[in-house]
């Protein structure tokens, strides 16, 4: 299941954050890739100083984890520092698979991937974020301040950026819900208490469906 998310930074978010970015430089991504990664990987990663690098991503992640959706689509355990990456002058990212166990102290198992857009899609060609799903191809190339959420298990690129500069910033993160299936089940049930909740009013249906989704969360969270 892939999900967007709307709205997670504003106006004055974005700001902010692009004005930290401004006080830390973009260098060659190839050394945050994987080895098979390497020879794809044609973006640039920032660097700052540690407690800037720490209070951005820290920024970041907190309006994240505060959206509605995030919580209900991602079950997350453990969520990794932000990266924030750039790509212009035709650099992209070639089709990946991230890699499944990430971390250096503590490490952690990588269910989920999201990037935040940061950059106006309409100051930039290019920089879609593609996904090959069986036959199926999905292309997204969001507003700046929405977020994309998807399975870290999807084998997915990044178009090259003919022109401008595109900037995002990355999490992978280990959920308490290992299945996308599950999660996807999970998410379902949850979004249907909320509507019978919004349209009746809390009714033996709501007690019902809330029961079966707390009950399964219990049965399959991985703590
Ligand atoms: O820039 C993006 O949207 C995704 C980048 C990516 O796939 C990665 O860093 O593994
Ligand atoms: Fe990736």
């Amino acid at each position: 299941m892939i999900t967007i998310l709307d709205n997670v930074l504003d106006k004055d978010d974005l700001k902010l954050i692009h004005d930290s970015l401004d006080r830390g430089q973009f260098y060659d991504g190839a050394e945050t890739a994987g080895w098979a990664a390497k020879s794809v990987k044609k973006n640039k990663q920032w660097y700052a100083e540690p407690d800037l690098e720490a209070e951005l991503s820290n920024t970041v992640t907190r309006k994240l984890v505060a959206h509605p959706q995030f919580s209900t689509t991602t079950y997350a355990k453990r969520i990794a520092p932000f990266l924030f990456s750039e790509s212009s002058c035709s650099g992209g990212y070639g089709d990946h698979i991230d890699d499944a166990l990430m971390g250096a102290e503590s490490i952690f198992r990588a269910d989920l991937s999201c990037t935040v857009f940061l950059s106006d899609p309409e100051s930039y060609s290019g920089g879609e974020l593609v996904f090959s799903i069986g036959a199926e191809t999905l292309r997204y190339k969001l507003k700046a301040g929405q977020a994309i959420i998807y399975p870290s298990t999807t084998l997915h690129r990044v178009e090259p950026v003919t022109e401008g500069v595109r900037k995002v910033g990355i999490i992978w993160l280990e959920s308490f819900i290992r299945s996308a299936e599950k999660r996807e089940i999970l998410n379902d049930l949850d979004l249907a208490r909320r509507n019978i909740m919004s349209t009746q009013g809390k009714n033996a249906a709501f007690d019902q469906i809330s029961k079966s989704h707390a009950n399964l969360l219990r049965l399959w969270a991985e703590t």
